[in-house]
């Protein structure tokens, strides 16, 4: 990875609208998936923080390790062969630069389709079959957890039927992919702050839930709901949950997309892959029906996916994509009352 320079870096320290704070988060919601409670306190977790931990997932720790050994691998090749398989468009190798937009990192990745792994790569797949399939293995089992995931959530909100969120993922055109990211270590800092650079400026997922798992490196941070940032304790065995912005809608405002980024740490590198969950193209988001109390109005105008997308890459990283499909007038806090939901 090339050595950014200093207008590079300084740019890294324009994103800051929440207010930093220092040392690991214990607050993270914890769920265990084999918990006969798990869908309340998934419920609850996504209201409060729109992320959690899940632990007892059932995703094999060798299928993990294989995909992220061989993700390493790929890492650890010279630039021109690790170029080869780039640049993204979306889908392929990128270097620092994030999105269309002018976003850069502290990064590299390779962000593939889930479903056509080979899609934006090149011949990058042709001559590593054995990468091909450890995606394919690894994307089989998160997409099952996920499926797993929204059934619960769906349960939680009292969503019928119970597969009107899970049903979105489960077809093979839906929109979903996978990122594969790396975060060399990194002595420098933000010059202003000291804070450790920015791996992954703050965002929200555009999409419907994302399921992130990382190797034991902190970076990750979420945006409390009171706008304070937080780090995440790493955790090598357990998957993160993110709320996406496609959830959000489809909730209308009970369950929030989370701001999150991800900073470097000073001497050891990071490699998290993430599966980003979505509906097909044609797909139309909107509140759901059983979401909704009587007379609620939806706080969205409706979408497809395909037009929340198109509008998503022609935004910068940190703004708030929702924001043109929200409706004016409408009061800003989301209804509290959530079937189901522990107290
Ligand atoms: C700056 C951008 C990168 C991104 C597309 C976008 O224009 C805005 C959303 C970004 C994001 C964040 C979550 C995922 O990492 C991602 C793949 C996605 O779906 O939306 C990225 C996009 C990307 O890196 O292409
Ligand atoms: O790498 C990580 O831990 C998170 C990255 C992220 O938020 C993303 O790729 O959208
Ligand atoms: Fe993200």
């Amino acid at each position: 990875m090339v050595v950014l320079s200093r207008p590079a870096l300084d740019h890294f320290s324009s994103i800051k609208t929440c207010k930093p704070t220092a040392g690991l988060f214990a607050g993270i919601p914890v769920v265990d998936f084999a918990d006969p409670n798990a869908k309340a306190l998934i419920t609850r977790a996504c209201q409060e923080f729109g992320f959690f931990k899940m632990v007892n997932h059932g995703i094999p720790l060798a299928t993990i390790n294989r995909l992220e050994s061989l993700a390493i691998e790929f890492f650890s090749l010279p630039q021109s062969q690790k170029d080869a398989a780039g640049p993204p468009d979306p889908f392929g190798y990128g270097n620092k630069r994030i999105g269309p937009n002018g976003d850069i990192g502290w990064i590299e990745y390779l962000l593939l389709h889930s479903h056509k792994p080979a899609a934006g790569a090149g011949a990058f797949f042709d001559s590593r079959r054995n990468f091909r399939a450890a995606v394919e293995e690894y994307v089989a089992a998160v997409k099952a957890m996920t499926v797993a995931v929204l059934e619960a959530m769906a349960d939680g909100l009292g969503i019928e039927p119970r597969n009107a969120l899970s049903r979105l993922v489960r077809g093979e055109d839906s929109d979903s992919c996978l990122r594969l990211n790396h975060y060399p270590p990194c002595p420098e800092v933000q010059p202003l702050t000291g804070q450790n650079l920015i791996g992954f400026g703050e965002h929200t997922d555009p999409q419907i839930i994302s399921v992130l798992r990382s190797n034991n490196t902190t970076g990750l941070q979420i945006c409390l709901r009171d706008g304070t940032w937080v780090s995440v304790p790493p955790d090598h065995s357990s998957f993160f949950i993110n709320v996406g912005d496609a959830l959000q809608v489809m909730t209308n405002g009970r369950f929030r997309s989370v701001k999150h980024r991800v900073l470097t740490d000073p001497t050891k590198s990071r490699v998290s892959m993430i599966y980003f969950a979505g509906p097909r193209m044609s797909e139309r988001i909107a509140a759901l029906g059983s979401v909704m109390e009587a007379g609620e109005e939806s706080r969205y105008v409706e979408f497809t996916w395909a037009e929340y997308k198109k509008s998503a890459y022609k935004s910068r990283l940190a703004d708030y994509r929702l924001g043109q499909f929200e409706k004016k007038n409408i009061e800003s806090s989301p209804p509290s009352r959530v079937p189901n939901s522990v107290s």
